[in-house]
Order: structure tokens, then sequence, then C-alpha cells
């Protein structure tokens, strides 16, 4: 499945490129200043301890399908930042997840807290893009790009003035780390061969994360007990998607994951 997904993924470079080619975007300045703006420490790093919650945007899974039709991204964005959010993740990607580039300026221009753009990126192309659409942090999956796409692309994300989220799942990966000028890490607790999904695994690695890192457990978080789990480990955030985008009462299910 994730081959496929970076087939289609290739299939829209084609169409980016030749504006990249053509150098037709324009980053401000103050734009590139974003990252200093952002301050991950202090967003991520709540003075009591306490982890923080990056809720998700997201209509659909490659492995579930539909999670939400109904789902109204802008509003929901305004509920997750209601409730406590520390900041908003938006899949972009749209034959998988159902995703819209265009909800990025959308949910930007509605909220004050940071936005993540999460999608396939391959290429720094989509680095201009996710610049040009005001994005603050963008995700990086080291299982898709390998050591030295990752480094290239975690320098010219911090280029762009934004903020790189590096994602790993091994221990490989995570060894990576130490000489990756990223802030912010995210250990997948998804398999993305398999989409077998343990929390388990961010338990695992979280001594290997360096750690001068602000560490992120992504993916299968359910409830109050996973974060109390991942709280013990060092993890200063979790990343939630399903569980909210899925709940009748999506700010009830994120003030529960808070408390
Ligand atoms: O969500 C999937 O099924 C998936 C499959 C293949 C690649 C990536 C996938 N998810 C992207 C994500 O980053 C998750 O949406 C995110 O970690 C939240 O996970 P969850 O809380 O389990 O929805």
């Amino acid at each position: 499945m994730l081959e496929k997904i970076i087939e289609e993924k290739k299939r829209e470079l084609e169409k980016l490129l030749p504006w990249y080619e053509r150098g037709e975007y324009q980053i401000e300045k103050k734009d590139r200043n974003r990252r200093e703006r952002l301050n991950p420490t202090s967003f991520l790093q709540h003075p009591s301890g306490k982890v923080q919650v990056i809720a998700e945007i997201k209509k659909a899974s490659p492995a579930k399908g539909d999670l939400n039709r109904d789902l109204d991204p802008v509003k929901t964005a305004l509920v997750y930042e209601k409730n406590g959010a520390a900041a908003v993740s938006v899949l972009t990607e749209e034959v998988f997840f159902k995703g819209d580039r265009s909800l990025i300026p959308e949910i930007k221009s509605r909220i004050s807290i940071p936005v993540l753009r999460k999608d396939f990126i391959i290429h720094e192309v989509q680095l201009y893009e996710t610049a040009v659409l005001g994005a603050d942090m963008v995700l990086l999956i080291g299982a898709v790009l390998g050591y030295e796409k990752l480094l290239s692309l975690t320098e010219k994300a911090l280029d762009l003035g934004l903020e790189p989220v590096v994602e790993v799942y091994s221990r490989e990966e995570a060894r990576w780390l130490k000489d990756l000028p990223a802030r912010l890490v995210a250990v997948n607790n998804r398999d993305l061969k398999t989409f077998k999904v343990d929390i388990g695994n961010s338990i695992k690695l979280a001594d290997f994360l360096p750690p001068s890192t602000i560490r992120i457990s992504a993916s299968g978080i359910k409830g109050r007990e996973d974060v109390r789990r991942l709280a013990a480990c060092g993890y200063h955030a979790v990343l939630v998607g399903e569980r909210l985008v899925t709940s009748p009462c999506p700010g009830e299910k994120l003030r529960e994951l808070l408390t």
C-alpha cells in the first residue's frame, strides 16, 4: 500500500514540477522566519509536564476507508483549538486520505495554534508548496525517505522556515536522529507495511531518541491510559487522528486525553 501511495505522489509531482522549475513561488522573509515564532519548546512542552495533543483532521485512511464522511475540517479545527489542542495536523493527501491541500490556508486563517502538513513528502518542491500554503510544520517520514533524503529535506524545510517533524518507526531510523537538525521527532506506532498499530513501539524506542528532541508519539492512541504510559517514557505530545474524528464529541474526547 505504501508503494501505491508513493506512486500516486510521483504522479502528482509531475504536475508540481513545472511550477517549481519556472520558479513561480515566493516565500517572503517573514514566512521564512515562522520557525522562530513557532518555538516548539513552548508550544509542545507544557510547564507542568502534561502531555500535549496534536489533533488531526483525517477524513479517511487507506486501511479503514471513510472515517467520517461528514467531517467539516475548519469547524473541527476550531473545536480542537477550543478544547486545548497544542497544534492541528492536516492530512492533505487526496486519494487515500481524502485530504486537500487547500485546507491548510483555510484552517490556518481561522486558528492561532500551529498547523502541521501531513502528506508524503518525497521532493523539495513539496516543501516550497507547503511553505506557500502557510503550514508551520511538515512531516518527513524516515521509512519513506531513507537517511540521505531525510537529511536533505530536513535541512531544506528549516531553510524555508518550516519546522520539520521527523517520523521514525524502527531502531535504525531512530539512530539517524543524532545527525539530523530536527527538534521534533514523531515515533510512529503504525507499521506502514502491515498497518498494524501498537503504542508499544513508542515505548520500545523511547530510550533511543536523542534527549534534546521533543518527542511525539503518533498513531493508535485510544485514551487516557495510553497517554499515561507514553508520558512515563518521556513523550511530550501525542498525535491523534482516528479516535478524535470518529468520536461523536471530538472536543470531549480531546479533553479526556488531556486530563
Ligand atoms: O492512517 C493510516 O492508516 C495510514 C496508513 C499509511 C500511512 C500513513 C497512515 N496514517 C498517517 C498518520 O500519520 C496518522 O493519521 C496519524 O498518525 C494519526 O493516527 P491515528 O490516531 O491512528 O488515526
